[in-house]
């Protein structure tokens, strides 16, 4: 039980209330680096002033980086998965200001930042009070934003479950370990953001995917465009590695890689493989099976020549997957590569796409308990799909 009369930060368990807390502390340092203001003239970076202005340095430094990443990383998409309708979409207002401010927030700090420093360090150096004004006018601005229009919205649509785990995501990027030894076994997340149903999911799975993977990216999922490839070698033995795609539509699932490395030749023996996409931010999880073919020389070659130079030269350099001896050999190799083929290295025979070509989709939704939402796509000899849910 919290006594009301006394003002302790409020527990992990209501982090909104903890997002409060911390703007009420950076209202306090935006109040201490005005009161330096007022100071440094008469008296100079005096003990008073250097304590002010640690003070001031140690919060900014490392209290507000983490409370921005609450917001980035853990409450805005949470939001985002969350909010439908007039909430969904006053977020699609509101939150890439949010984001440009805390961009703009942090060049202002570096500027603010070099100054205090030396205040710190007792060098009498003046603050400059344009900086020091514009610093806290983004700050103030922001601050209203995300206290009249997040905070609310969260309060209202997030569930007991969410709170919790947003209050866990804070603490985990606090270090704050949970005070009862947790061992690895009881690591454990409940999901509990959306539910998919039959009448959810689009007929075509394409489209379905498509709708999924801009969802991730709008809740700004980390690389969202990244999947693993399972292939198997000759005997049958299954190996895993993780790929960006590149592209998708009716035809498959795309990525590029070198044909002569450990996955190239084992689809060259067995072409079928398995995709795999893990959006931890959003629960979710697709699943694809089929077989796999190689994209047209000339498809390889658009997207090849669309690539940075230095990363052309990298995949000429690179037989990728045979062993080498060292770091040095490699940089070797890429310099000798860079000489012969100067500012446009021409796509090798040997680097291209795969092309997945689906027989099987499989959308996965978590759901609180364990208890999960599964809906299957077959395709039937005929070209159709066949949808059905699985147990979870
Ligand atoms: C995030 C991420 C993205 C990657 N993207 C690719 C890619 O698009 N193409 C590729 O050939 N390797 C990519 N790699 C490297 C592969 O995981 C792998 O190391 C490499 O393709 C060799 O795999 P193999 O020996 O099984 O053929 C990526 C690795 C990571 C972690
Ligand atoms: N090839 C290799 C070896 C990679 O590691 C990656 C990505 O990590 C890629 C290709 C795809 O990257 P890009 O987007 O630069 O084509």
């Amino acid at each position: 039980m919290s006594n009301s009369l006394i003002d302790t930060a409020p527990d992990f368990n209501q982090p909104i209330a903890v997002l409060k807390h911390c703007h009420d502390r950076i209202r306090k340092q935006l109040q201490t680096l005005q009161n330096l203001l007022g100071h440094l003239p008469q008296h100079g970076a005096d003990t008073a002033a250097q304590k002010a202005a640690e003070a001031v340095l140690k919060y900014f430094d490392t209290a507000a980086p983490m409370h921005h990443g609450d917001e980035e990383q853990d409450l805005m998409p949470m939001l985002q998965a969350t909010a439908r309708g007039a909430d969904a979409a006053l977020l699609a207002a509101v939150v890439p200001g949010i984001l440009a401010d805390h961009e703009r927030m942090d060049a202002e700090w570096t500027i603010l930042k070099s100054q205090l420093d030396k205040i710190a360090n007792g060098v009498s150096t003046p603050l400059s009070v344009d900086d020091v004004n514009r610093f806290s006018e983004a700050y103030a601005a922001h601050m209203l934003t995300e206290e009249t229009q997040i905070a609310p919205m969260a309060k209202r649509l997030f569930t007991d479950e969410q709170m919790e785990l947003l209050g866990q995501a804070m603490q985990r990027r606090r270090g704050i370990v949970p005070t009862s030894a947790q061992t690895l076994a009881d690591l454990r997340l409940d999901y509990g953001l959306a539910s998919l149903s039959e009448e959810d999911v689009l007929a075509n799975p394409i489209a379905q995917f498509s709708k999924w993977f801009d969802e991730a990216l709008n809740a700004q999922v980390a690389e969202a465009n990244a999947m693993s490839v399972a292939t198997v070698d000759a005997e049958g033995k299954p190996t895993s590695r993780i790929v960006l795609i590149k592209q998708y539509d009716e035809r498959g699932f795309t990525w590029y890689t070198n044909y002569d490395s450990q996955k190239g030749q084992q689809l060259a023996v067995n072409p079928n493989a398995a995709l795999l996409f893990f959006w931890s931010e959003v629960e979710r999880q697709v699943r694809i099976e089929g077989r796999v073919e190689k994209t047209s020389p000339e498809e390889s070659d658009k997207y090849f020549y669309s690539r940075p130079v230095k990363s052309q030269l990298a995949a000429l350099a690179s037989k990728q997957s045979a062993p080498i001896g060292s770091r040095a050999q490699m940089e070797e190799n890429y310099e000798a590569v860079a000489q012969a083929q100067g500012e446009q290295p021409k796509r090798p025979d040997y680097w291209g796409g795969y092309r997945l070509v689906p027989e099987r989709i499989e959308f996965w939704q978590g759901r609180r308990s364990r208890f999960h939402d599964r809906i299957v796509y077959v395709r039937q000899p005929d070209g159709t799909w066949l949808k059905q849910r699985l147990q979870p």
